[in-house]
């Protein structure tokens, strides 16, 4: 439904090109929930304003449904009002001086196609019910809360039925149990009305939460896509391991590889670690989730990636408590159960589920 090749553009600023995104490739299937994730200056919303025609891009190709709306090579360029598209920004952008109804009739009553006043009412009042504003139709759009005001943008974004729909950050602006309650919201209505959807964010959770596709974006590309589950248990560098929940990321050496199992066996400065083979070569990062170490009452340490810790620290979150220990020089963060839990000064056994711990690149 949306297709993106090789795509490339960079800004011109103070006479120097700054690259903004360096061949972006990218497939998403009819009322597939996809979502650009990655850090700040990565090119996610540039990407999206290009395939809105916001921005023109370097070079590359971007298709909307069966249509090329920009290509490099065949000249194509469609502009923003012909790519059947609806947006919504950070900013929610609503009009100030509209009421609620006249807000979302506004995208209508200047479309081309000249729909007829009944119509026009139908459509928006239609809009208005599916975010459950129906009940504010005659509002001024400010003597809105925050939640209700994006909501009014994306009844805005949709009541001209587009295909895609691309929202950008929408979010970020909401207070933390809003935010929980729209993302809900929000995906729940992507998939009802079967739109495809493309999502930019720099929050992991929401990526997580939300998305049939989550792709990482650094540095202009997109380093690894997938399921979020993927993303989550198979990053392909350090670099996703990190900024896709948290992992713990130490240095090593490949001693034994086993590679058609899948295994290698990795030096680490607190000794032999048994792990998943992620592809890395010689020098390599163990990459180990902090809910995936387990506190272990039996086992040499040493042997079957058995280990003895210190433990610094132990703070309490209420469902969990994260633990910092000392394995040899290394330091290591460990979610546990609160009954689990050690205490400062304690010294432990740690096991590292050897199907749990993946060695990556180094240079990732
Ligand atoms: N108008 C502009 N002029 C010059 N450089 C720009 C402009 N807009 C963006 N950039 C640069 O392009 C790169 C990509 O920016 P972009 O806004 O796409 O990133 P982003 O991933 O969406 O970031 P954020 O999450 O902070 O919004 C950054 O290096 C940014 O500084």
């Amino acid at each position: 439904m949306i297709r993106i090749q090789n795509l490339r553009m960079s800004y011109r600023s103070g006479g120097e090109s700054v690259p903004a995104i360096q061949d972006v490739s990218l497939d998403i299937e009819p009322g597939q929930f996809y979502t650009l994730l990655g850090p700040s200056g990565c090119g996610k919303t540039t990407t999206l304003r290009c395939v809105a025609g916001l921005e023109e891009p370097d070079t590359g190709e971007i298709a909307v449904g069966d249509k090329v709306v920009y290509s490099s090579t065949q000249g194509t360029w469609v502009p923003p009002y012909r790519r059947n598209i609806g947006m919504v920004f950070q900013s929610y952008a609503i009009w100030p001086h509209m009421s609620v109804f006249e807000n979302v009739a506004f995208p209508l009553k200047n479309d081309r196609s000249r729909i007829s006043p009944d119509q026009v009412r139908k459509r928006v009042l239609d809009a208005l019910a599916l975010v459950k504003l129906d009940a504010y139709v005659d509002r001024p759009a400010p003597h809105l809360s925050g939640g209700q005001q994006q909501r009014l943008a994306l009844a805005r974004a949709l009541v001209g039925e587009p295909r895609v729909l691309l929202l950008d950050e929408p979010l970020s602006n909401l207070d933390a149990k809003l935010r929980e309650e729209m993302r809900v919201e929000l995906r729940e209505l992507a998939k009802r009305l079967n739109v495809t959807t493309l999502f930019v964010t720099h929050e992991q959770l929401e990526a997580l939460t939300m998305s049939d596709v989550v792709a990482v974006m650094k540095d202009g590309k997109i380093i690894q896509s997938g399921t979020p589950a993927e993303i989550y248990s198979q990053p392909r560098s350090a670099f996703v391991a990190k900024f896709i929940g948290r992992s713990n990321i130490i240095p090593g050496r490949v001693m034994e590889s086993s590679r058609s199992a899948g295994e290698v066996l990795v030096h680490t400065d607190f000794g032999r670690v048994r792990c998943r083979d992620g592809g890395g070569g010689d020098a390599v990062v163990l990459a180990v989730r902090p809910e995936d170490v387990e506190i272990v009452h039996t086992g040499e340490p040493g042997a079957d990636n058995i280990f003895e810790a210190r433990v610094e620290r132990s703070l309490f979150f209420g469902e969990c408590v994260e633990s910092f220990v000392r394995v040899g020089d290394v330091s290591l963060q460990l979610r546990l159960h609160p009954e689990e839990a050690p205490n400062g000064g304690d010294v432990i056994r740690i096991h590292l589920p050897q199907k749990r711990c993946l060695a990556l690149s180094a240079d990732s």
